[in-house]
């Protein structure tokens, strides 16, 4: 699924947080979305999941403007794990992940043999299988934040977008999640605090500060060290590591600029 925003702002007690974004993601990217901290990530990635309303512009899936869609009708399209999430703590994991059928469920019916079967994939495919059974609030915080992943693939919905899921998550969870969102044919648009993550597993980074979409394109084009300094005020430059992926080194903070 394709998924496009034209000069999208929202603003919130008069503070413009999200200004005048464009964006043109294609269906089967995995697109990272960057940006220091209160730049307006999560509120772009809420207002493409149609939990904002935007003060301006317009979101598309696919060419149609979601604007007066339903929680529902757009659940069935796109899947959005966020950064901190409620959820009921008597359930079971399994109960949780199963939250993900919720869209394609009619009245009162309960779990159909095939929702079933997508809830086991969805746990297997996050490694939760042994814990289905396990009450929520006996969950870890990286176990949780799988179970958050595991509940938005039971979506099974065309595109993904998802809100610093690596939180929370230890090195080998990281790297199997980065992998998955890499090979997907889902469309997927991740907020990432981790360059390297990004330059390594996105086909594209979209790059905001201030609000703004500064940038947009391959990792390598957009992290320049120029870039990297104004931006996040690092010293830092994208390169292979010793293993020949594309990693950013950082060198520390950047210098304080000297104008004039
Ligand atoms: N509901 C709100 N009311 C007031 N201010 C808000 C609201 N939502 C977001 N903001 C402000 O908008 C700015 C952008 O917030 P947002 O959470 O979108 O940033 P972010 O890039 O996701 O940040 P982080 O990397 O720290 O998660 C911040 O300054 C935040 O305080």
């Amino acid at each position: 699924m394709r998924i496009t925003a034209e000069r999208l702002s929202w603003s919130v007690s008069g503070t413009t947080v999200v200004r005048d974004v464009g964006l043109d993601i294609a269906a089967g990217e995995t697109v990272g979305l960057l940006g220091p901290n209160g730049s307006g990530k999560s509120s772009l990635l809420r207002c493409l999941a149609g939990l904002r309303t935007p003060s301006a512009g317009t979101v598309r899936y696919d060419g149609e403007a979601i604007g007066d869609w339903s929680a529902r009708r757009i659940a069935r399209r796109v899947a959005f794990v966020e950064q901190t999430t409620g959820t009921d703590s008597e359930l079971r994991v399994t109960d949780v992940v199963g939250l993900g059928r919720t869209p394609f469920r009619d009245g009162w019916r309960g779990p159909t043999a095939e929702d079933r079967a997508v809830v086991a994939a969805a746990l297997d495919r996050t490694g939760l299988t042994a814990l289905a059974d396990r009450p929520w609030k006996a969950l870890s915080g990286g176990e949780r934040q799988r179970a958050h992943i595991a509940r938005a693939l039971a979506q099974r919905t065309w595109c993904l977008l998802l809100d610093e899921p690596t939180n929370h998550l230890d090195v080998r969870h990281q790297l199997e999640l980065m992998e998955l969102l890499a090979r997907t044919e889902q469309t997927v648009l991740v907020a990432l605090h981790d360059l390297s993550l990004a330059a390594r597993f996105c086909d594209r980074v979209l790059l905001m500060d201030q609000g703004r979409l500064v940038a947009a394109g391959v990792p390598g084009n957009v992290l320049s060290p120029d870039r990297l300094a104004e931006v996040f005020q690092v010293d830092a430059e994208v390169g292979p590591d010793s293993l020949g992926n594309p990693a950013v080194a950082y060198r520390g903070v950047a210098a304080p600029r000297v104008d004039g």
